[in-house]
Formats: C-alpha cells, structure tokens, sequence
C-alpha cells in the first residue's frame, strides 16, 4: 500500500489540503476560498467554524479526488496564517467572537497604550516582535474586554485561546489536544524566544490567565491523532507549523543567511539565522522558525501587510480585473507606469516602517494615467515593499544577497518577478513545487514519523522552476527606486 503525506496549508484567502508523495510530488490538491468580513475599517474578521468547515471539507475532498484512502495518510502536517486569533469554549467547542485575524487593526489601542507606558524595549526584548496589532497578544485581549464575562471564564479555565493550529488540532482530535508549535507561539508576543515557553511578565502585563493558552510544543512531532470519527481511521498529527516558516522549510532554506519571499495576501521575507538570535536595529522581526528534535532554528522577519491582496482589491474593490493572473498583462502593455506609484498601505505599514495609521495611496497621477497603469504600478508596489524589506535585513545581517528564493500565490506572475531582480539586482528564482508551505509542512510531518529520514534526503527533492536575472541599468533602477522612497516619506510624514 503506497503512502502519503498530508499537509493542510490554512491560508488568510482559502484553506488547501494536499497529498505528496516521498520524491515531494504533488499527488493532489483540494482547496476552498475562505470569507473575510470587514465589519469596521481596519478590522478583518473570518469564522472560525468556516475555517474548520473549510478545513473538513478538503480533507474529504483530496482524498476522493486522488483516489486514496485515509489509512494510505502516513501523518498529517497543519500549516496556517499565523497571529489569526480564536477564543473558544473548552466544553462546547463553539467560538465565542470571530477570528481576529492577523491583518486587523481593531486592537491597536492596547498597543498605543502600552507605548505610552513605555514597554516597547521590555517586550522587544523578551519576543523578538515590534509593539503592533498583528501580533495576537492585544487581540486576545481586545476579545476578553468585549465579550460578556470572558475575562473571568478565562480565569476559571473555561475558554481556550488558539492561534489557528491549535484551533485545527482541537477540532482534529475531537477537544482531545490543545497545543500549539513554537514557531506559532513566538507570534503571540507572550512567548520567551528564550526559554520557548509563556513569559509570566508578559502575562501579567497583558492580564492573560495562562488558563486558556494552549501547550508549546516542537514544530516537528506527533502532537496526537485525528479522532476516528472523522476519517474512519487514527491520522497523526505530525507538524504544525507558521506557514511563512513552513515555506522557508519548503524552500529548504537550512543553511543561515538562506532567505525567501512568500507573496501571498501580504509578503513575508524570512532569513534563516540557525541558533542565533539576531535583535534588529532596521524594523525587522525575530522569531522562530522551529524545532526540531532538539534543535531550534531563529529567523529574521520582514512582514509586508498587503501585497497579493492589493491584487484582489483591483478585481472586487476596483473591478479592473477580472482575474488576478491578468495584471500580467496589463503591466506588460506599458514600457513604463510613467511615474505612477500605489502605496497599498490599507492595514497601516508593517516592516521595516511599523506605521499602523498609515493610509494606502496613488502618487504621480497625470490626464495620461489609464487604468493599467494603476495595475502595473501596484503589482510593481509588491517588489518595492521588497525591496525596502530586504535592505533592512542586509544591514541588519551583514551579508548580501547573491539570490531570493520565491513562492507564493503572486509568485506566478512574470513580470512581478523580473521587475524584483530588475530593483534588487540579483537572482530571483521560484521553485519548482509552487506549493512549498503545504510542502514544508509536509516535510516537518514526515519528519516526524520517519517518512523522509532527514533533512539531507529533502535538500536534494530541491528544484529550481525558473530564475530571473537583473536587465536594469543602474540609473533607471536609482530613479525608480527614488521615486518610491519619496512616496513613501510622504505617507510616514502625514
Ligand atoms: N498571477 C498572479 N499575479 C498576481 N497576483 C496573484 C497571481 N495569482 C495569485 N495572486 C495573488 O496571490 C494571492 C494568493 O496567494 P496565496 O499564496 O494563495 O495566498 P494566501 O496563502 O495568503 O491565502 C492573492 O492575493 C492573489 O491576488
Ligand atoms: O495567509 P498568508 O499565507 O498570506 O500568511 C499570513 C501570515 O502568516 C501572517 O503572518
């Protein structure tokens, strides 16, 4: 009986279950799109009972349409948007307020309050993360103050608080778990990069009953089974794993200074620091990538908020496109966007500028602007963002880039990826398997109940897709780059 492994790579736009094989081959793929509400500007909310709903449903649905059965699934590997908070209650399982998701600003008045308290330094130093409202701590709290009695629910050990593994592995095993991964907890800002456990300062500085939070545990193991309820059979559980993490697991990002980009709904730049854990001085992140057996990999983390989803936001808030594929050709139709720059600032700036008021804007507008040059120009938005993202890291690190390792959605699209080389002047290269968050997960899975022997035997399942070399002369890019950096004051200084 042939064996596979199962990765569910829960997304901020859909959830996608997928079966690979030992070579990394994709067997199959099921995937359904995911609700965003937006109920106040800002705010992004999702259902939780969507997500498991969606969550069951490409499990079912891969399964039927590669013709395996789920006593063929070696283990299952759980990869996710990461931050996204769910508070649920521990006996009915039912969530009691949406999902906050990662992207949300609705919680920033904790963290407005906490700088004026003058606690930056104290938790950049304890988490690795910036004081801002993507991470899940001020959401947590911004549910225990607005729903009835839930501060004291939690206190009683009445509710659970998950970032979305946790949420998948409790309705995976039937209320019977609730843990969550390193790589996971280093986002909630109240983990110690440190010790990988709950910081009880941090705790107590955000009045959170250690009650609800769920277990840490290492990114790559058998965490417990899926209830056999659900499938008929017992699949363990294998990996969860931050899904920006997982991709540079994918990537096989193992050596330190390896970096990719994920240009999904944002873009995510992560440097693979091995055990070092480097404190940024340009506007970056640290946290973990995971741990495995008894070794823990750091990286270095520029978050880019909006990137894939200012594409979506040209096909149903502009409707200029009907298809997010199609910006291909439309910026191709230009020899140049003409001094047209989109800052898709719509849920503030993340890194290296951490502005969450920020606003998005259009600069360089003439009576010759048309419609594709405000496609060309956002899609362009996302390399810049990039580009700004992996100076700081350069600095930060001290090394240069010789090559970017991409994947991701937007990944797809040509032209983004010849106009990224283009502004950084080097390589740019996609993988072969577009899907290497669902892979990595795979991978840490595999891992775990001896499917892969180690991380040799995947480096070599490695393979270049296609690559992009600079065409560029130097005094373009400097204008081009010029004319962003100024665009981009103008937003910091409003
Ligand atoms: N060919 C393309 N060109 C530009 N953007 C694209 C293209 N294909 C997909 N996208 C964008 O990529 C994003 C989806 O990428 P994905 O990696 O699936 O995201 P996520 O994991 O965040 O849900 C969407 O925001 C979509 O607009
Ligand atoms: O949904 P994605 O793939 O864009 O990822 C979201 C990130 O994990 C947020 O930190």
């Amino acid at each position: 009986m042939k064996r596979y492994v199962m990765a569910i790579d829960q997304g901020t736009t859909s959830t996608r279950a997928m079966l690979f094989d030992e070579e990394s081959n994709v067997l199959g793929i099921a995937q359904r799109e995911l609700e965003n509400y937006y109920p106040q500007p800002g705010w992004v909310e999702q259902n939780a009972n969507d997500i498991w709903a969606t969550c069951a449903g490409v499990i079912f649905e891969v399964l039927a349409k590669c013709g395996v059965s789920a006593q063929q699934i070696a283990a299952i590997g759980i990869t996710n948007q990461r931050e996204t908070t769910v508070i649920w209650d521990r006996k009915t399982g039912q969530p009691i307020y949406f999902a906050i998701v990662w992207q949300s600003r609705q919680s920033d008045d904790y963290i407005q309050e906490m700088k004026r308290a003058g606690k930056e330094s104290f938790i950049r130093k304890k988490t690795g993360l910036l004081l801002d409202p993507y991470f899940s701590a001020s959401k947590i709290r911004w549910i225990l103050d607005h729903v009835d009695g839930a501060q004291q629910r939690a206190e009683a050990g009445e509710l659970c608080f998950g970032t979305i593994d946790s949420w998948l592995i409790w309705k995976l095993t039937q209320g019977k778990v609730h843990v969550s991964d390193v790589s996971n907890a280093s986002r909630t800002m109240l983990m110690n990069l440190k010790t990988l456990q709950y910081d009880p300062e941090l705790l107590k500085l955000w009045n959170i009953p250690a009650a609800m939070l769920p277990d840490i545990r290492a990114t790559s193991e058998v965490y417990g089974v899926c209830d056999s309820g659900l499938f008929g059979v017992e699949i363990p559980i294998g990996a969860a794993v931050g899904d920006q993490q997982a991709a540079l697991f994918g990537q096989t990002c193992f050596e330190a200074g390896s970096v990719k980009n994920t240009y999904g709904t944002g873009c995510f730049l992560l440097m693979n620091t091995r055990d070092q854990i480097i404190s940024s001085k340009h506007g970056l992140i640290t946290c973990v990538g995971w741990k495995l057996g008894q070794e823990v990999d750091y990286v270095l983390e520029g978050s880019v908020f909006v990137a894939g989803a200012a594409i979506q936001w040209l096909r149903d808030g502009l409707k200029i496109i009907a298809d997010s594929a199609e910006t291909q050709k439309c910026a191709e139709s230009l020899s140049s966007s003409d001094g047209v720059y989109v800052v898709p600032a719509f849920t503030g700036l993340g890194a290296p500028y951490w502005k969450p008021q920020a606003k998005g804007a259009i600069f360089g507008l003439t009576r010759g602007t048309t419609q594709n040059h405000i496609i060309r120009a956002t899609l362009e938005s996302l390399a810049y963002q990039t580009y700004d993202v992996i100076e700081a890291m350069k600095q930060d690190a001290g090394v240069e880039l010789c090559a970017l390792q991409v994947d991701g959605g937007a990944s797809r699209n040509d032209y983004l990826l010849q106009f990224q080389s283009d502004l950084l002047n080097c390589r740019v290269q996609r993988s072969l398997v577009s899907e290497t968050t669902a892979l990595g997960a795979a991978y840490l899975a595999g891992l775990a109940v001896g499917y892969w022997p180690d991380k040799e035997t995947i480096k070599a399942n490695y393979h270049v897709g296609a690559a992009f070399e600079s065409k560029l002369d130097f005094k373009t890019r400097t204008k081009l780059l010029k004319g962003w950096k100024d665009c981009i004051h103008a937003l910091l200084e409003k």
